[in-house]
């Protein structure tokens, strides 16, 4: 229970009706889960304008809402706050709501298109084992400590946000590490923390369908940057030219990491095999059980947080070598009769490429390369025949097939991926709708040493069609197909 009052610190608002001494339970942003005494707060949102759930919200024992607009009719006793924008406010109220835990756990966020899951769940790790107790908010799942939370989210909506924050303190968590994507800086889920630094891996494309421009794709990611505080650090891989982008309106510490650019953290990869990485952070040389070159960038970006945070550097090192990498990213499968199959979270044409060039740089002469992917609904359009193209030009064959195909009909989807395969290419190419079907196939056409990769649902699950998640996981099809 919180006055309202109370929960305005720091937001600008007109109270249209009503007492901000009274008392709120807790704070709602869905009408369908509102309980009694609860704060609604009416967000316009990409589908719905929640303005229209006031009503609803109300009978369901509402007694204050949060709103942009203000209803043509007021009904009695109910306290109506009005701000510019609710989505934005939401966060600080929530923050408020619980009593500002980001000033009491150091929390930082890591944007980028491709290794946010890696490097949050390698600084988690990392710091468990350094002694703090942690928390991590991820694409996999939400966790405290060893306590794990589902999430369906990458990064969680401004409530729950603040709530995990506030757990967290109550765990006598140090750090937070989290993801921030790219939809929840435009949409101000992050509004109301408190960072203590930021970090921004890389950008190629994706979510265009979201942002419309790479343009603005880069805005999203660079306003992280932009609002960070001038205490904070702000750590940026200056190999991609996007890094620079980032620290141009940036009031933190600058701090850069590179392979190939000269940087303030600097690595140099020397060896990598199915096992491993071997590379150079700093002059010093180590080797980390994260397989693909694009891996030494994420690791580096681990390595540097930690520094930035006041970690011994050689300590550090020694407990990066010895984690494990996150479910889902180049996880391996090899069967009695020698075919390596790997399951990989790559979903975007960049990962796609740095997965597939890897699996070439590690593979000795004869051994052939069978990816199987495909692209979800709902998503980007545009990435489909990129990633179809990019599978076909760095294997030697291609079974392309369903990922979530959500609301969208997954043969129009297939149909979309086939535009980027050449008439040459769809010789080796087949389309097989049924992912189930695709991975026994692929299996089915391998021979000893030949290398499987089945990209795009990594950790995941589930297959989500018209809205359902059916049970489906890669490693488990791709299991059963290697035993037969
Ligand atoms: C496109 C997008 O980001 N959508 C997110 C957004 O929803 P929205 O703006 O579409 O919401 P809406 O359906 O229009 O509804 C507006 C408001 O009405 C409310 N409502 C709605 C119905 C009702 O009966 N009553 C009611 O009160 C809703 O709670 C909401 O507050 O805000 C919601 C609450 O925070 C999110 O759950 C929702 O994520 C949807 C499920 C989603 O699929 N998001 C994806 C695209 C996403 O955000 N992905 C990124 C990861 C990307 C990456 O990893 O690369 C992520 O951070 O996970
Ligand atoms: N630093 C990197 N550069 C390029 N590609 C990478 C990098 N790290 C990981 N990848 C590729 O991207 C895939 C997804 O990695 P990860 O889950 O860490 O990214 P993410 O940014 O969390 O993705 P999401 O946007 O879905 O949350 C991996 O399976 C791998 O193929
Ligand atoms: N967080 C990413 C995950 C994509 C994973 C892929 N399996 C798909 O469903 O497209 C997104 O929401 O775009
Ligand atoms: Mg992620």
């Amino acid at each position: 229970m919180k006055k309202i009052s109370e929960l305005l610190k720091g937001i600008e608002y007109d109270l249209v009706q009503g007492d901000l001494n009274q008392e709120v339970t807790g704070i709602e942003l869905d009408s369908r889960k509102l309980q009694d005494g609860n704060l609604f707060v009416a967000i316009k949102g990409n589908v719905m304008n929640a303005h229209q759930f006031i009503p609803k919200a109300i009978d369901l024992g509402a007694k204050t809402v949060l709103i942009e607009d203000i209803p043509e009719e007021l009904q009695e006793g109910i306290n109506y706050i009005k701000v510019n924008s609710t989505a934005q406010s939401v966060g600080l109220l929530a923050s408020n709501y619980y009593d500002n835990p980001s000033e009491k756990i150091k929390v930082v966020a890591i944007t980028g298109t491709n290794g946010k899951t890696t490097v949050v769940t390698l600084l988690q790790n990392l710091f468990m084992k350094l002694g703090y107790n942690t928390g991590a908010l991820t694409t996999i799942e939400n966790k405290i400590n060893e306590e794990v939370i589902p999430t369906k989210l990458t990064t969680p909506d401004p409530v729950t946000l603040q709530y995990l924050l506030h757990e967290m303190v109550k765990k006598n968590c140090s750090y937070c590490f989290m993801e921030a994507s790219s939809h929840a800086i435009v949409q101000g889920r992050l509004n109301g923390i408190d960072l203590t630094g930021a970090i921004f891996s890389n950008i190629s494309h994706d979510h265009l369908d979201y942002h419309g421009t790479m343009k603005e794709y880069i805005n999203a990611k660079k306003r992280l940057f932009d609002t960070l505080p001038k205490s904070a650090f702000a750590l940026v891989n200056i190999d991609d030219k996007r890094g620079n982008v980032m620290l141009q309106n940036c009031k933190g510490k600058h701090y850069t990491y590179a392979l190939h650019t000269m940087a303030n953290y600097k690595g140099k990869l020397i060896d990598n095999t199915f096992e491993g990485i071997q590379m150079e952070v700093n002059g010093q040389e180590a080797w980390f059980q994260l397989i693909g070159s694009f891996n030494a960038y994420n690791v580096l970006s681990a390595f540097a947080t930690a520094s930035c945070l006041g970690e011994d550097e050689m300590t550090t090192l020694q407990a990066l070598s010895e984690l494990r990498p996150a479910r889902g990213r180049f996880e391996q499968i090899v069967s009695k009769n020698n075919i390596r199959g790997i399951i990989d979270y790559a979903h975007t044409p960049d990962a796609l490429e740095n997965v597939l060039e890897t699996i070439r740089d590690i593979r000795e002469e004869g051994e052939r390369i069978i990816t199987v992917v495909g692209c979800g609904g709902d998503r980007d359009a545009a990435k489909r025949p990129v990633m179809a193209k990019t599978a076909a030009m760095l294997s030697d064959l291609v079974f392309l097939t369903s990922d979530n195909p959500r609301t969208e009909d997954p043969e129009e989807i297939l149909e979309q991926m086939e535009e980027g395969i050449s008439p040459t290419q769809a010789k080796r190419t087949s389309v097989i709708v049924d992912r189930k079907e695709a991975i026994a196939k692929a299996v089915e056409m391998a021979e000893p040493r030949d290398i499987i990769l089945v990209a795009g649902k990594g950790h995941e699950t589930y297959q989500e069609v018209n809205g359902v998640r059916h049970h489906f996981d890669d490693k488990e099809e791709l299991f059963l197909a290697l035993k037969k």
